[in-house]
């Protein structure tokens, strides 16, 4: 019966983030609460079931499982639909792909991952990025790009993380680009942040970077017990390639001190733990020692097995290299390429926005300009209007009379005469009626020139009265005015001039409280006696006008064919 313990989700989900964090710290821990896990994996929710599947991918990869993580990964990346998860996934699989030599995948997966990175927010998934990044461009020989990487791992806070696994990770890199000596402080701030922290795998790379350089610089005895003293813990780690770097490095450190059977141990140790396919330059120094011992031996046979083995890694190594930096040329140039296409696009697209903003400008300004024109064209419409219509004041102005509003002296003359010409075409009778007031120089002397001035406005009042619209009505003078009468005969003139006569006699002004009466004569004359000449029509109605003055006033005398009355 399996000991499998229930644990609430909030339990579970703790103690996957407790697992993660010890992948390094503590392998062994680790190992035993992932072992844990898997038990609890059927009671696990579906996200807490990804996770745990990651932790295996991990696991599997840190074994050095390639084959096994590599398809747990893509299966992560592609089903877990979690960003986060895919994120770690993504770049194990590319430090897989270093691992396993496919460079263009790797740097492809790199150059996603990277320009992914700000859309990351996991502390833990920006570390593995920038650490796995850093360690491809390592392996590129891009050392100074690789450094900047790993200088940004140092400003990541993932949970877990201190500065153990970034100042390594710079190490590393500087070591790569052959900018570290044994002394160099960065040897002890890492070794410090990583004993602190309790990470023993990062710890171990840095013993073994710095046991390289003992043995870069000659120092075999130093190089040897400090790999005694880390090797039961490189071991206990498991992680494979530091046990390979360890053994070469044993093996390269007994030889440089003559110890051959040591370091044949230790060489044959690391071709031991290796794969047969596998090709590194670890693998290639531990055949280059077990050559140089066989040669010093004298076991030519044996010898030339291990140089054909050495050449064999050395080729493939440099293959690596070669491969690696390609790979890397490559992904620049894809990169540079997509880059040229996107600011080329994005140029495109800003000319198709300044077209746009353009043509956008063109149309405002054509509506401006339009909106102007029509502008311009009210106002000059308006303007012309009112100058028309101040025209026709004036004019209108020029042909009244100024007291009484009706037609001027000069203005009645010309109507009358256009008037005449017309009726005669028609063969219409007219009459001509001259109305004079009685006494006005009286009313002007009692009253006062203002309510002469308010008589006349009043005879004129009463004599629209009696009038039609098509009757012709003027001031021709002082208290004189004359009255055209269209299509009237004699008869209906005399009958309108007395009507008008008799109207004006029975309607005093009432000048503030003054009732002033008043009278008018009126001569008459026709176009059936006079014709329609308007000389002589005037002149026969002043005739008639001054008899009815004559024979006592308030009168209406008319022309006869006979001469006046
Ligand atoms: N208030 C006023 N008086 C005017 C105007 N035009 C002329 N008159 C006056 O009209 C008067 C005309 O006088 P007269 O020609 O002697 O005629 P009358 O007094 O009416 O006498 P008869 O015509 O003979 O009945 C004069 O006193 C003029 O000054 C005017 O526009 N306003």
């Amino acid at each position: 019966q399996p000991a499998v313990t229930t644990t609430a989700p909030s339990d579970t989900a703790v103690l996957l983030a407790q697992t993660e964090s010890l992948r390094t710290v503590d392998h062994p821990r680790f190992l035993r609460l992932l072992g844990q896990l898997d038990q609890q994996a059927p009671h696990m929710s579906t996200r807490e079931r990804w996770q745990l599947r990651y932790l295996d991918a991990w696991q599997a990869s840190y074994q050095g499982d390639y084959a096994n993580a590599d398809l747990a990964l893509r299966d992560l990346i592609d089903h877990s639909n979690d960003q986060v998860i895919a994120t770690k996934a993504s770049a194990l699989l590319m430090d897989d792909m270093r691992t396993s030599k496919h460079y263009e995948q790797a740097f492809e997966l790199a150059n996603r991952l990277v320009a992914n990175l700000p859309n990351i927010q996991d502390e833990t998934a920006r570390f593995m990025v920038l650490f796995y990044v850093s360690q491809l461009l390592t392996a590129a020989g891009q050392y100074d790009l690789a450094a900047s990487y790993a200088l940004q791992t140092t400003e990541v806070r993932a949970p877990g993380e201190t500065q153990c696994a970034p100042k390594t990770v710079l190490l590393t890199t500087l070591y790569a680009g052959h900018k570290l000596n044994s002394s160099n402080p960065v040897f002890q701030q890492a070794i410090d942040a990583c004993r602190a922290s309790g990470q023993s795998v990062f710890l171990d790379s840095v013993w073994l970077v710095k046991s390289g350089l003992y043995l870069d610089e000659n120092q075999a005895e130093k190089a040897i017990s400090l790999l005694d003293r880390v090797m039961p813990n490189i071991r206990a780690d498991q992680y494979h390639t530091h046990v390979l770097v360890a053994q070469t490095q044993l093996a390269q450190a007994y030889l440089k001190l003559g110890d051959d059977d040591k370091a044949r141990e230790s060489a044959l140790a690391a071709i031991a733990i290796s794969d047969p396919g596998d090709t590194s330059e670890f693998l290639r120094d531990a055949y280059q020692v077990l050559y140089s011992i066989e040669k010093k031996h004298g076991n030519a046979a044996t010898a030339l097995g291990y140089y054909e083995r050495y050449v064999e890694q050395d080729i493939g190594y440099l293959n690596n290299v070669s491969a690696t930096a390609l790979a890397y040329d490559e992904a620049q140039q894809h990169t540079l390429a997509q880059k040229l296409e996107t600011e080329k696009l994005s140029k495109q697209n800003n000319i198709l926005e300044l077209q746009q903003a353009l043509n956008t400008k063109a149309m405002e300004t054509s509506r401006l300009y339009i909106a102007m024109l029509l502008m311009a064209l009210v106002f000059i419409a308006f303007w012309l209007l009112r100058l028309k219509r101040s025209q026709m004041r004036f004019k209108q102005l020029s042909c009244l009379d100024g007291l009484t509003g009706i037609s001027n002296h000069q203005h009645f003359m010309s109507e009358a005469m256009r008037m005449l010409g017309m009726l005669e075409k028609k063969r219409s009778p007219a009459c001509l009626i001259s109305i004079d007031l009685d006494y006005f120089k009286q009313v002007n002397d009692n009253y006062g020139h203002a309510v002469g001035d308010s008589v006349l406005r009043h005879t004129v009042a009463i004599c629209r009265r009696q009038l039609r619209s098509s009757d012709l009505f003027g001031r021709l003078g002082g208290e004189e005015f004359g009255i055209l009468l269209a299509d009237c005969q004699r008869e209906q003139g005399i009958a309108t001039a007395d009507r008008i006569r008799r109207a004006i006699e029975a309607s005093p002004l009432d000048a503030d409280g003054c009732v002033i009466s008043f009278s008018a004569s009126v001569g008459m004359a026709c176009t059936e006696t006079a014709g329609y000449d308007l000389q002589r029509l005037c002149r026969e109605a002043d005739t008639a006008l001054y008899k009815a003055k004559r024979t006592g006033r308030n009168r209406v005398i008319a022309i006869s064919a006979a001469g006046a009355g």
